[in-house]
C-alpha cells in the first residue's frame, strides 16, 4: 500500500473549520493513532480520506493518486466507521458475504474463526447485536477484509475491559501476521498506546503533533514519591500534570533531560509518562506547542 498524503487539506462548514489546513504523511505498514478531543476533526479527516466527503481545499493522495472518485484505490482501504452502515435486517453471516464482494481478499474462514473466538452469533441480525457486539462484529469484518489499509473509528466502543484487551490483541496479531497500514481513532489512548507506532494529534481541526510514540514518550517523564520531595525535584521544571494521593505525589514533567542524581538524593522515582497524560496536556495547552 502506498503512502497517504494530506496536502493543505481543509473542510469548512459555514464558519467552522472542521479540518484546518492539515499536512500529514502516513507511511505504509505502520499503526497510527489519530487522537483528538470530541469535535477535533478526526472523523472529518477519515471521511475525506475515504472520499465520503470532499475537502473544501487541498488534496489527499495515496501513492501519488488522488482518492477523489478513485474506486480502485478505495477498494484497498477498509473504513470501519463509528456509525453502523449495514442494513439492520442483514444477518452477520450475510454481511461477511456482502463484504467479500467489495473486498476480494476477504477471508471468510478467518471471519468465522474470529466470530467463534468472540462468541459472536453469525445468525443474528445486525440490529439484534448489543453495542459491544456491534463493535466486535465491525472489527471482525475490518480485519477479515484483508485490505492494505484499515481504518478503525472508535473500535472498542461499548466493550468491557476483557473484550477490549482481546480485540487489541487480535488487531496486533493481524498486523504482525500481515503488516498493513492501520489508523486507529480513539478516546481510550492509554489502552491502545502499546500497539501504536505513531500518533497524529489534532486539535480544533489543526495538526498539533505527528510523532513516533517512543519519541513522544521520551520528551517527558513522571516523577513520584513523597509530595514534598517531588515538589522539590520539580521546582523550576515544566510541569504538565500532577496527581496527589495523601502524602504521595506524581508529577509529569515535559523535559527530556532527567536529573537522575537529584532523584536519587531526594528518594523520588523517575518513570515513563503515560501517553494519555501527554495527550491531555497537549490538547489543553494554547496552540498545543510542546516547547
Ligand atoms: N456535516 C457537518 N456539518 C456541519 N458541521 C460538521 C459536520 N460534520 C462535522 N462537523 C463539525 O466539524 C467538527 C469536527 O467534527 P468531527 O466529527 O470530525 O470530530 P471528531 O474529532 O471525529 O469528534 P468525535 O471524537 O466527537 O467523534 C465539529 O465541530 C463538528 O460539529
Amino acid at each position: 500500500m502506498g503512502t497517504i498524503n494530506f496536502r493543505n487539506v481543509s473542510k469548512v462548514y459555514g464558519k467552522n473549520r472542521a479540518v484546518d489546513n492539515i499536512d500529514a504523511t502516513i507511511y505504509p505498514n505502520k499503526i497510527y493513532g489519530l487522537l483528538g478531543r470530541n469535535g477535533a476533526g478526526k472523523t472529518t479527516m477519515l471521511n475525506m480520506l475515504t472520499n465520503k466527503i470532499f475537502p473544501t481545499t487541498g488534496t489527499i493522495k495515496i501513492n501519488g493518486e488522488s482518492v477523489s472518485e478513485n474506486q480502485e484505490l478505495l477498494s484497498k482501504v477498509f473504513y470501519m466507521m463509528e456509525k453502523n452502515i449495514y442494513p439492520e435486517a442483514m444477518k452477520v453471516k450475510e454481511v461477511f458475504k456482502w463484504t467479500s464482494k467489495f473486498y476480494p481478499n476477504f477471508e471468510l474462514d478467518y471471519a468465522n474463526n474470529l466470530a467463534d473466538k468472540f462468541e459472536l452469533n453469525i445468525d443474528k441480525k445486525v440490529k439484534e447485536l448489543s453495542t459491544g457486539y456491534t463493535s466486535i462484529f465491525k472489527v471482525i469484518v475490518a480485519l477479515a477484509s484483508n485490505a492494505e489499509t484499515i481504518i478503525f473509528d472508535e473500535p472498542v466502543l461499548g466493550l468491557d475491559a476483557y473484550h477490549r484487551d482481546m480485540l487489541y490483541k487480535e488487531i496486533l496479531s493481524n498486523y504482525i501476521k500481515k503488516p498493513k497500514t492501520m489508523i486507529i481513532s480513539t478516546h481510550l489512548i492509554e489502552e491502545v498506546a502499546d500497539i501504536l507506532e505513531e500518533v497524529i494529534i489534532i486539535k480544533n481541526g489543526k495538526l498539533i503533533k505527528h510523532q513516533a510514540v517512543e519519541e513522544l514518550l521520551k520528551s517527558a517523564y513522571t516523577v513520584s514519591g513523597k509530595a514534598e520531595k517531588v515538589d522539590q525535584f520539580a521546582n523550576n521544571k515544566k510541569i504538565i500534570g500532577e496527581e496527589t494521593l495523601g502524602n504521595f505525589k506524581a508529577i509529569t514533567i515535559m523535559e527530556s533531560y532527567k536529573d537522575e542524581a537529584l532523584a536519587k538524593k531526594l528518594d523520588v522515582e523517575i518513570s515513563k509518562p503515560e501517553l494519555q497524560k501527554l495527550f491531555i496536556s497537549l490538547s489543553r495547552s494554547k496552540g498545543g506547542s510542546l516547547k
